[in-house]
């Protein structure tokens, strides 16, 4: 299928190597997810999300949730972060850190962002 990329071909770009990350890496893009989250304007479910997503050369793009009264408009933190990474040229990732304020236990992308997750 055109624009889709094989398996074989996101193996072969996304050496499995280099998507290790050391325990300073980790810490520091879930500080950043946290910084982001900051941001989250989430009036109605006053649910705050944060994401720093990795790039294969280094790049972090952050995201927060931004919701809007008409619900289906609102966006999560996870797919603004892939939006703005995206619209800079970068398609290639390492890792995702993604925060909200429960504190007993870890949130996971929705459908949606990770149906995008899985094309970009
Ligand atoms: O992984 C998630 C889960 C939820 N949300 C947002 C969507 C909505 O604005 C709010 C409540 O679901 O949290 C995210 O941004 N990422
Ligand atoms: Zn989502």
């Amino acid at each position: 299928m055109d624009g889709v990329k094989s398996t074989q071909e996101v193996l072969h770009t996304k050496d499995q190597s280099l998507r290790h990350l050391s325990q300073e890496e980790v810490k520091k893009l879930i500080h950043q997810s946290n910084e982001a989250k900051k941001y989250s304007y989430s009036p109605y479910s006053k649910f705050r999300v944060g994401a720093a997503l990795l790039t294969l050369d280094n790049r972090v793009f952050t995201g927060c949730n931004v919701e809007n009264a008409s619900s289906n408009l609102g966006v999560c933190a996870e797919r603004n972060a892939i939006a703005k990474a995206v619209s800079e040229g970068c398609k290639d990732f390492r890792a995702i850190a993604i925060a909200s304020d429960l504190s007993d236990k870890f949130i996971s992308p929705c459908g949606g962002c990770r149906q995008v997750m899985r094309e970009v």
